[in-house]
């Protein structure tokens, strides 16, 4: 089907929709033109504000058809990831917003319960609209209500185990649920899979009753038919409604970009764009002033692969997000993309470790939350040697607090036989691909941030960092920051700010939270007044690691003061990642401030108290007390 839009194409029907029920007057032929209108918004809004627009443009006409035959709010309409969400959302009432979106105090990029009563449930990570949808159908069957529930569920997502859990108990419940699968033969990059197969078999034999993966989990299966067909999709989309016999299967094919060309023809469809020229499609893109942490984690695997045939990569469906399809590039044989399916690639590459290879698991710290049963269970309880390359470690910036990589310290540090380090800068980045390619004894994790790194020079090759050793960045008195993570460079802004106030401040970089430098903190914890651990991560990681060791050590006995600096304990809205680590008081300012707050109560420091210890011996002159300064 072909589609004509323009970019300022005028929008008389859509000026009319306010909310859903503005479709129903409409008659198939303003429907269609309203997906034109629909289509032409969605490009403009996007071409400003960046975003997912190939999933977006995609279900231009599915959205139409839901809303047109579907009453939301009083129906539940649940968008699986929903980055495909923004027709929706301008179908229901947010369209005077849509250009905040991703934006600091705008709207989310994804259905968020808090922003519209039209979102019934928020999403972000994939594949939980089936088992949410069952959830309300049968709230809605225990209270004796009407109205429907449809879940829309990409081909990727499909992928996932928790879809099958959910198709499994929902085809068993026998409650009337609406499963739209949207199928684009697509995911971020091109669909993996078995299931992939068989629905590309589906497609190619439409018609035929070819067997049905989805029949023989007791839904009733229709299609496939034209995703982009208004003249099937919304008398169908009727018909569906009315039944209510139980579970329905509803397969739609579309074309992720569709009806934009750059898109159609981009080898990713345009899953996530920068802002663009409508008319070419070229996208803004700043110049580089740094190569990625996530280049840069690519190409110090591959130089470790190079000399080490045990090396394997293993994504979950994001190749190219974590890289690793440079790697693929490089090492096709010993690359592995399993699909949206976090849990199955840790045990994968358990399984994998346990075979002698020395598999690399990719995963975003937000997606590796899924998997945290299997990192328990099948890696740290049977120590065995799997590495994870946590990329999109601490706030990531417009994906918002669904993507914040904020718990992966404390969840991982607290296992026993962890070793957990963090990149304070992308040179760091090699040691620690490098110090992992040589860890065959437990489980090992390096993490490291979203975006360009600083531009400091590369090592030509990484070293093997010694095993729960810091490093003194500068010397300084009274105050020690000890910083895990790319915070290290705001400690440094934070020391000299302080300087200026005639403050003299030390500076680490811990690079491990598991195993803990013990004796860096022994040094730190005797010769400041102060010591202040910084952390890209919520409470309960680092900072709690070391208030632990020090309580535990009887260090925190008055001798000095210790402040820990994480995320706060809550979830910060998707912003700049600037203006989200000020909202989480971890820039160089607060830094300071927080450590020149603490200065001001701390106690007499560990060399008074030493001093006498050891029965007034000479203090060192390189140390200061509080109330010399
Ligand atoms: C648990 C989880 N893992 C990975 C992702 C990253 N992700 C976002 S969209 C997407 C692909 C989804 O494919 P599909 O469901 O087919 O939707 P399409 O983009 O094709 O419309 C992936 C892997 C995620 N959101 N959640
Ligand atoms: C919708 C989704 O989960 C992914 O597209 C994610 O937004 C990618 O994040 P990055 O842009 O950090 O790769
Ligand atoms: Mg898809």
């Amino acid at each position: 089907m072909g589609f004509s839009f323009a970019n300022d194409v005028a929008t008389p029907l859509l000026d009319q929709v306010f909310v859903p029920d503005d479709l129903k007057s409409m008659d198939q032929a303003a429907l269609c033109r309203l997906a034109q209108e629909l289509r032409g918004e969605t490009l403009r809004v996007v071409s400003e504000t960046g975003g997912h627009l190939g999933s977006s443009l995609g279900v231009i006409e599915l959205t139409v058809a839901i809303h047109a035959s579907f009453s939301a709010p009083h129906d539940t309409i649940i968008w699986d990831v929903s980055h495909q969400c923004y027709p929706h959302k301008i179908l229901t009432g947010r369209r005077d917003r849509m250009r905040s979106l991703r934006k600091k105090d705008g709207l989310s990029g994804f259905t968020r319960r808090g922003e519209s009563p039209f979102d019934p449930f928020g999403a972000a990570h994939s594949s939980t609209s089936i088992s949410a949808g069952l959830g309300f159908a049968t709230a809605r069957d225990l209270k004796g209500e009407d109205g429907h529930v449809v879940c829309i569920i990409g081909d990727g997502a499909m992928s996932a185990g928790m879809a099958f859990e959910a198709m499994n108990n929902a085809g068993a419940s026998g409650r009337p649920l609406i499963v739209i699968l949207n199928d684009n033969d697509m995911s971020i990059s091109a669909s993996t899979g078995a299931l992939n197969r068989h629905l590309s078999d589906v497609r190619r034999k439409a018609g035929t009753n070819v067997g049905n993966v989805f029949e023989n989990f007791g839904f009733d299966y229709r299609g496939p038919v034209d995703g982009h067909d208004l003249d099937v999709l919304v008398p169908l989309l009727a018909e569906l409604r009315d039944e209510k016999d139980g579970p329905i299967l509803l397969h739609v094919i579309t074309r992720k970009g569709a009806g934009y060309a750059p898109a159609e023809a981009a080898e990713d469809k345009y899953h996530g764009v920068n802002p663009f020229d409508v008319t070419t499609g070229k996208q803004n893109k700043a110049e580089a002033k740094a190569l990625s942490y996530t280049r840069v984690f690519a190409d110090a695997l591959i130089a470790e692969a190079e000399t080490d045939d045990r090396i394997v990569a293993i994504t979950a469906a994001m190749a190219a997000g974590t890289g690793v399809d440079r790697f693929g590039a490089a090492f096709p044989d010993r690359t592995f993309d399993v699909g949206i399916a976090e849990q199955h690639a840790v045990t994968f590459a358990a399984g994998l470790a346990a075979s002698g290879m020395k598999p690399f698991c990719a995963i975003y710290s937000t997606f590796l939350q899924r998997a945290y049963d299997q990192i328990v269970h099948d890696v740290a309880l049977q120590q065995l040697p799997v590495r994870f390359a946590i990329d999109r470690a601490g706030l990531v910036g417009a994906d918002g607090p669904t993507h914040a990589g904020a718990f992966d310290i404390l969840y991982l540090a607290n296992l026993p036989g962890f070793t957990v380090m963090a990149a304070s800068d992308e040179a760091e980045l090699v040691h620690m691909v490098a110090t992992a390619a040589a860890h065959d004894h437990g489980p090992i994790a390096f993490r490291y941030p979203r975006g360009e790194g600083t531009g400091v020079p590369l090592p030509i090759r990484g070293e093997v960092l010694p095993i729960g050793r810091g490093r003194i960045i500068e010397q300084g008195g009274q105050i020690a920051l000890l910083s895990f993570g790319t915070r290290l460079a705001d400690c440094l802004k934070a020391r000299r700010l302080l300087a200026l106030e005639g403050i003299s401040v030390t500076v680490a970089d811990a690079r491990f939270a598991k195993p803990l430098d013990t004796a860096l903190l022994a040094e730190l914890v005797d010769n400041h007044s102060m010591l202040v651990t910084i952390e890209e991560g919520a409470t309960g990681g680092f900072g709690a690691l070391v208030l632990h060791h020090l309580a535990n050590c009887g260090m925190l006995d008055g001798r000095c003061a210790v402040r820990t600096l994480t995320l706060p304990d809550t979830f910060i809205a998707q912003a700049s990642p600037e203006d989200m680590y000020e909202e989480a008081k971890l820039t160089a300012r607060h830094i300071a401030a927080a450590a020149r707050n603490g200065l001001t109560v701390a106690r007499p420091n560990a060399d008074i108290r030493r001093s006498a210890r050891a029965g007034q011996q000479e203090l060192p002159t390189r140390l200061h007390r509080a109330e010399d300064r």
